[in-house]
């Protein structure tokens, strides 16, 4: 898992470091410039062999400041470098005025960025750099900065050759801490950023701007563990290798019982099975209305069949301790998920266990104070924004209005303020899925990028990660190890078997995955 930092985080880091007089802010600066002009030449290699014109928007900030070094390094090799800013050199700040100075006494010039429209010409541009704003944007761009913007995103489309365009540690107007767009109108080929990537990269309208996104090493120290608490930390959801090694679960095979929908209905609960068996239940069995018996008998094989006729027939299966997993919602109906939910309460000495809830089950919740108040710390709330929004409306509200100052709230922001309310893991499902535990802890999953898989939208494929899970929490792994796990092998399962992916092929490739794996 890596962290992701927010701006305030970066700046922290940044200051202690300078505090410590281990590096000065100009060393940053600089490190930070030569980064990006060593990113810009591994990711064209075509223009480090040559030399190129180049347009450098720089910004009134730091972000500016690490512009004008790349516009400085670019000349020394022998580039032509227009450079255009916006704002007032006499309230740069001091490392970023002193590239500024830099920068004319190598016998550079400078326009204000309102000219950059009739500066560009038809000359052949081969990189564009985008210096206006990084992790100090504080605030929705107003037109002074969207105007150049747009006019130089509209140049480009009427340049005969694309321009690469790079921006230094975010697009300009893109939020570091949510992704949220205030006024980004310059999409990117390729986004460096600096130490580590920020929760904007990957959430939100993010992955929209930055095109590949390169971390470079200014030479920051790692933050110190003993100073994070669990909601300071946003991390990134990498491979579940580590999980499935290093026995943080007991490696037990444990017994899932999937709720199924009636007659009818009975696809969601069979998908969510399957995936729970193949991801290493040892047992699964689908518990099924009698209305639903023949179909669902008539499907499975290594799944195993219960009726349940009521709740108190579930209250009945649930007193056999050996079931350890459940999942209920993909395919139930609300009613019918409301009822089976009633069974959970504790009621009739039902013990509570390890519970996914999706799908109706959701939207049961979301209608039932009394069920809502009797999730507990071992279920897994899985809902996509719809589901979201039904359970958690004021939140999700806060998340959909645009931010007029500061960082914006970010989905990250809104999952743990979920999870907190619902005692319990919360993952909102999306290319971002972002899931958090009610004391804070939250991960990023993030199928974007070099793990896109946009056919993962397909009906269904929410039911297999819903039994992935319920399959993993089986097997011991904790509700958040379970939920992030899951996440991963889910879109890699999606990765591995490619477009034309339906629903049913999720679980058939994970095997598959597994072994590529080494697990
Ligand atoms: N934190 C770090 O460790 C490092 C940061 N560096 C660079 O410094 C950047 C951060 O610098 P700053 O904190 O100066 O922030 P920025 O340069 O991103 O922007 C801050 C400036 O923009 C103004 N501003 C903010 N929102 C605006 C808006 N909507 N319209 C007009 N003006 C607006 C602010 O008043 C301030 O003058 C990073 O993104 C990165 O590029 C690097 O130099 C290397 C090290
Ligand atoms: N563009 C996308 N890229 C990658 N994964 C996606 C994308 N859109 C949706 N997903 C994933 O697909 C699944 C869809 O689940 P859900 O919305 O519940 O659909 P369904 O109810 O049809 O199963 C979730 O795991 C979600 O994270
Ligand atoms: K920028």
């Amino acid at each position: 898992m890596t962290e992701l930092l927010t701006g305030a985080q970066m700046r922290a880091i940044e200051m202690a470091a300078i505090e410590s007089g281990e590096v000065t802010g100009l060393d940053l600066m600089e490190r930070a410039g030569r980064g990006v002009v060593e990113a810009v030449f591994e990711e064209w290699p075509a223009l480090a062999a040559t030399s190129h014109r180049a347009v450098v928007l720089c910004g009134p900030g730091n972000n500016g400041g690490d512009g004008f070094v790349v516009a400085r390094l670019l000349r020394e090799w022998g580039w032509e470098v227009e450079l255009f800013l916006f704002g007032d050199v006499e309230r740069l700040p001091p490392d970023a005025r002193v590239n500024y100075e830099r920068w004319l006494t190598g016998g550079g010039t400078i326009c204000p960025l309102d000219d950059v429209c009739g500066g560009l010409g038809t000359r052949t541009v081969a990189l564009v750099v985008d210096a206006l704003f990084g992790t100090g944007l504080s605030r929705p761009l107003n037109w002074e900065v969207e105007q150049p913007l747009s006019d130089v995103e509209c140049w480009k489309h009427r340049h005969e050759k694309w321009p690469a365009t790079v921006a230094i540690d975010l697009p300009s107007g893109l939020c570091a801490d949510s992704g949220q767009d205030l006024g980004a109108r310059l999409p990117c080929d390729l986004t460096v950023t600096f130490h580590t990537a920020k929760p904007g990269h990957f959430l939100g309208e993010g992955p929209q701007y930055c095109g590949a996104v390169r971390i470079v090493d200014i030479g920051l120290p790692e933050r110190p563990t003993g100073s994070r608490r669990p909601d300071d930390v946003v991390g990134r959801v990498g491979s579940p290798l580590g999980l499935f090694k290093n026995g943080a679960h007991k490696f037990a095979h444990g017994h899932a019982l999937v709720l199924s929908g009636g007659s009818g209905t009975t696809g969601a609960a069979r998908l969510a099975a399957r995936g729970a068996l193949r991801i290493g239940a040892g047992l699964v069995t689908l518990g099924v209305p009698p209305s639903a018996q023949m179909e669902v008998a008539s499907q499975i094989t290594a799944v195993m069949l219960k009726r349940v006729l009521d709740a108190a027939a579930l209250a009945d299966i649930l007193q056999d301790a050996r079931i350890n997993a459940l999942c209920l919602g993909p395919g139930m109906g609300v009613a019918w998920a409301s009822d089976m939910l009633g069974a959970l309460r504790g009621e009739g000495d039902v013990e509570p266990r390890p519970t996914v809830l999706d799908a109706d089950a959701l939207t049961a919740l979301a209608e039932d104070e009394a069920l809502f108040a009797a999730l507990h710390p071992a279920c897994v709330l899985t809902p996509h924004q719809g589901e979201f929004a039904r359970l958690f409306p004021d939140i999700a509200k806060r998340l959909r209005e645009e931010s007029k100052s500061g960082p914006a709230y970010s989905k990250a922001d809104a999952v743990r303020a979920a999870a907190a309310r619902a005692g319990c893991v919360v993952l909102l499902k999306g290319p971002d899925t972002v899931i958090s535990d009610p004391k804070g802890r939250c991960s990023v999953h993030s199928a974007q990028y070099d793990r896109a898989a946009p056919w993962l939208a397909t009906a269904g494929s929410g039911d297999v990660l819903a039994g992935f899970i319920t399959g993993l929490l089986a097997r011991g792994f904790a509700p958040m190890q379970a939920a992030e796990a899951a996440a991963w092998l889910h879109t890699e399962c999606a990765r591995s078997f490619g477009a034309g992916l339906i629903a049913e092929d999720i679980p058939e490739e994970l095997p598959r995955v597994l072994r590529a794996l080494g697990i």
